[in-house]
């Protein structure tokens, strides 16, 4: 097989072609277009090797799907903007079990996700897959009610794709939540975690949402990160779930993003837990790498809907049902932090 790589061909995401090593130039197959991107297809990258001048040809797949380029972002903004009279200047994401904040808004305009141009689709119980786009106590949100994980078979790139959209429709600061098994022993079933770092498993093992060509438009090719979770959005926080009588259920933390669809092994946990984790989950860390690197503003929030289990002698095991369940009991106290909240992250953007 390696003698048939001799002479490569490789198409990257910019669409140019170069030859990986020596030998002719023989002949590319197909090139990445953006009508690929645009269909959502499978965008694959394929090269063509020949072993030593024989015209014995191996089609090789080297790449992922590729990147929808801002042109495409700009469509599907355009398709929200132009059936909604609100400009909203937050979004929210809404974790597994915690979308019923959509259903809170007014005046609100619904978009199942297969109507909006581009769009993934949702395949989780517990995410409803629709764009609302309303008021929440007079400020006008969107909200994604349901999101898209990587072990849907999503790239990173498009399971962030929305915030990139929310971007280009004027938004500035996001919401982030999520369902996460509770990894620090201080935590307890039904506590919410402010969210005051992540460790980005898959950036660890090359993979990112901003892998490909950085188009500037977005924003620049190396962000940074340290500051990811906005410090005043999160002393805002604190101070409202102080006055709701919720400070003994808040915690702050570190979430982690596996790729999951599996739950954890135990001796994955004590590995986590040796690096600082503190809440587990399958999400938020593609959003939010996206939502910083355009720029805006990140709060996020961990509900723990079940404890990582520690233990090789038990028969309990992490399962989705009590993910939604524990998400069902606590929705109330979480759609009022967010609402409240939001009153806090629009009175602050209008005074600038
Ligand atoms: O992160 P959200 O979407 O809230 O969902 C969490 O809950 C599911 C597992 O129960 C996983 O998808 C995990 O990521
Ligand atoms: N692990 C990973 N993801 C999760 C969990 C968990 O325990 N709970 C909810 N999402």
């Amino acid at each position: 097989m390696s003698s048939l790589l001799n002479n490569l061909i490789v198409t990257d995401p910019s669409g140019s072609s170069r030859k990986e090593s020596g030998g002719n130039l023989i002949h590319l197959q197909q090139r990445p277009t953006e009508d690929m991107a645009t269909q959502g297809n499978r965008g694959r990258l394929r090269a063509l090797a020949s072993g030593g001048g024989s015209m014995c040809l191996e089609e090789v797949v080297i790449g992922e799907e590729i990147p929808y380029p801002y042109e495409v972002i700009q469509e599907s903004a355009e398709y929200l903007l132009s059936g909604t009279r609100h400009r909203p200047k937050i979004g929210v994401i809404c974790g597994s079990g915690l979308g019923g904040l959509a259903d809170q808004l007014d005046e609100r305009d619904v978009f199942p996700y297969e109507s909006i141009p581009n769009f993934p689709v949702s395949t989780v119980v517990g995410h409803a897959g629709r764009m609302v786009i309303g008021l929440l106590s007079g400020v006008p949100v969107m909200c994604m009610q349901g999101r898209f994980h990587a072990y849907e078979g999503y790239p990173l790139w498009k399971c962030a794709m929305p915030v990139r959209v929310m971007k280009l429709m004027g938004v500035e600061q996001i919401i982030v939540t999520n369902a996460a098994g509770g990894l620090n022993p201080g935590f307890k079933v039904g506590d919410i975690m402010i969210i005051k770092d992540h460790i980005n498993m898959q950036g660890f093992a090359g993979d990112s949402p901003l892998r490909g060509r950085n188009d500037e438009r977005f924003g620049p090719r190396f962000p940074a990160m340290n500051n990811a979770y906005d410090k005043n959005l999160r002393d805002m926080a604190k101070k409202i779930v102080a006055d709701m009588n919720l400070s003994d259920v808040v915690q702050e933390g570190v979430y982690v993003m596996l790729g999951g669809p599996t739950y954890e092994t135990v001796a994955e946990l004590k590995l986590l837990r040796v690096v600082g984790v503190d809440a587990v989950g399958m999400s938020t860390v593609p959003e939010v790498v996206v939502a910083r690197h355009c720029g805006m503003k990140v709060f996020a929030f961990s509900l723990i809907t079940n404890q990582c289990i520690m233990q090789y002698d038990t028969d309990a095991t992490a399962n989705h049902e009590e993910v939604i369940e524990v998400a069902d009991k606590r929705k109330k106290d979480l759609q009022e932090l967010a609402c409240r909240l939001i009153v806090k992250m629009a009175v602050v953007d209008q005074d600038g």
